[in-house]
C-alpha cells in the first residue's frame, strides 16, 4: 500500500474528509466555523497576514479534529472496553482540540479588533 500515485493518495485524503464530515458532528460544526471565518475575511478585508493566520489556525482546528476522531476510532477498535489509559488518551486528544480552538477564538478576536473599526469607517458607518 506504500508509494501510491498522487491522484490515488489525494482520493484517500478526500475520502477521509468526507468520512469525518459524515461521522463526526464536531467536524461538521468546525467546518461551519471555518466557513464563518472565510466570510469574516471577505467582509472585513484584513491585511494579507491575517488571511494567512486565519487559514493556518482554521486548518489546524480541522486537522486536529480529524486526528482526534481517527485516533478515537483506532483506540475503540483496539480496546473497546473501559480502561483508565483509554480515558487518559481520549481526554488528552480532547484537550488538544480545546487548545487550538481557544487559539482560534483569540485569533478571531484580535483580527476583529484590528480590522473592524477601519472597515466600518471605510463603509461610512462610523467617523474615520
Ligand atoms: N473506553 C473508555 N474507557 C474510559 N473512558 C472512556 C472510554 N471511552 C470514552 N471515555 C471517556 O469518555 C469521554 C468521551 O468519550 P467519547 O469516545 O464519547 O469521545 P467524545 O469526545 O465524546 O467523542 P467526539 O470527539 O467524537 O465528540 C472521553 O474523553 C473519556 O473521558
Amino acid at each position: 500500500m506504500k508509494n501510491r500515485p498522487f491522484r490515488e493518495r489525494l482520493g484517500f485524503a478526500l475520502t477521509g474528509l468526507a468520512t469525518g464530515w459524515r461521522r463526526e458532528r464536531s467536524f461538521r460544526n468546525q467546518t461551519g466555523m471555518a466557513a464563518l471565518a472565510l466570510l469574516a475575511l471577505i467582509v472585513l478585508r484584513p491585511a494579507p497576514a491575517w488571511w494567512a493566520i486565519v487559514a493556518i489556525t482554521t486548518a489546524l482546528v480541522l486537522a486536529l479534529e480529524l486526528l482526534n476522531s481517527a485516533l478515537e476510532a483506532v483506540i475503540d477498535l483496539l480496546h473497546p472496553s473501559i480502561h483508565p489509559e483509554v480515558k487518559a488518551a481520549k481526554d488528552m486528544l480532547a484537550g488538544a482540540v480545546l487548545a487550538i480552538s481557544i487559539a482560534a477564538l483569540l485569533v478571531a478576536g484580535a483580527m476583529t479588533v484590528d480590522t473592524l473599526p477601519r472597515r466600518l469607517a471605510e463603509l461610512g458607518l462610523i467617523g474615520a
